[in-house]
């Protein structure tokens, strides 16, 4: 019985890489999952497990970093193709090459009706919600937004927190910031509101607040995003988030003799930091039943 070998590739999935460009003060942000798969005369590795025609999967990765470093990523068509044409040029057993980008596209957070330098979020799984409690005399109402993608390239902070044996963090007076925000928000006295302007205005100033306000800590920025929606909103009485820290690790680039000063990043998906937290008006009623099903 004849057993061979047959069609095969290899190649790193979905590395998650974010480039920051600055000119002046403006930050041009660009966000990429690349995936690549080659293919050529692999059989000795599958054999026998002789790997020198496999270039690692690791390389391939740092390939894509650097490169992203090294020259403008410009259009993701020629992106790929640099990346392509690298892994088949220098590899000799290596006879094809399959890269894959997918951008994802950010906009400008607007403030005051202009676009902001540094400050982004991304459309796309956002979604607007309410849950209302209705009882004989009275009822209450939960509005929120899910999933509302913010990221600012500058003007985030974190030190300052505590140094045990097994902190590895590294503090940084510079970072990136990003998050998905869950934010619900009750109502108190709401006969009248208008409740699409009022969502409207208050999603408008988590932006404005998100991009603004510079950030010591995520939980700063949650406490402020809250307290601006009360001071702006007399019909909102209390304000909760849930704030997942979406991670973008400035990647090691010096193994290649490349510096990165802010420039290329890893956005890792998971593990990540959860923050989450209540913003109340002193004056507020109690909730009552409100929240008793509007889960964060
Ligand atoms: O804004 C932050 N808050 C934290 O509590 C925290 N913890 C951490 O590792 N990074 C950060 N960032």
């Amino acid at each position: 019985m004849g057993i061979s070998l047959g069609p095969n590739q290899y190649g790193k999935a979905e590395v998650r890489l974010v480039t920051v460009r600055r000119t002046g003060g403006v930050h041009h942000l660009r966000d990429l999952t690349v995936s690549s798969a080659l293919r050529g005369d692999l059989s000795a590795t599958h054999l026998t497990g002789d790997n020198s025609a496999v270039l690692a999967t690791d390389t391939q990765k740092n390939t894509m970093y650097a490169f992203a470093k090294q020259q403008d990523v410009g259009e993701i068509e020629d992106f790929a193709l640099r990346l392509g044409r690298r892994f088949v040029d220098t590899q000799e057993k290596i006879t094809g090459a399959r890269v894959s980008v997918e951008e994802q596209e950010w906009d400008r957070i607007t403030v005051d009706g202009a676009p902001h330098d540094h400050s982004f979020s991304s459309s796309g799984g956002e979604r607007r919600t309410t849950t209302v409690t209705v009882h004989a005399d009275r009822a209450w109402v939960v509005s929120g937004v899910d999933g509302l993608v913010v990221l600012k390239s500058t003007g985030s902070e974190f030190h300052g927190y505590p140094k045990d044996e097994y902190t590895t963090l590294v503090e940084t007076d510079d970072r990136i910031l990003a998050t998905a925000v869950t934010a619900r928000w009750r109502y108190e006295g709401f006969t009248g509101i208008d409740w699409a302007k009022s969502h409207r205005e208050i999603r408008q100033t988590l932006l404005e607040t998100f991009a603004t306000k510079h950030s010591l800590s995520l939980q700063q920025t949650l406490y402020a995003m809250g307290e601006a929606v009360l001071r702006a909103r007399p019909e909102v009485a209390e304000i909760r988030f849930s704030l997942p820290n979406k991670h973008h690790f400035l990647v090691d680039l010096s193994p290649f003799g490349l510096e990165n000063h802010n420039e290329v990043f890893y956005a890792a998906d998971r593990p990540y930091g959860l923050i989450e937290g209540t913003v109340v008006r002193d004056e507020a009623e109690e909730p009552g039943p409100a929240w008793t099903d509007a889960v964060l």
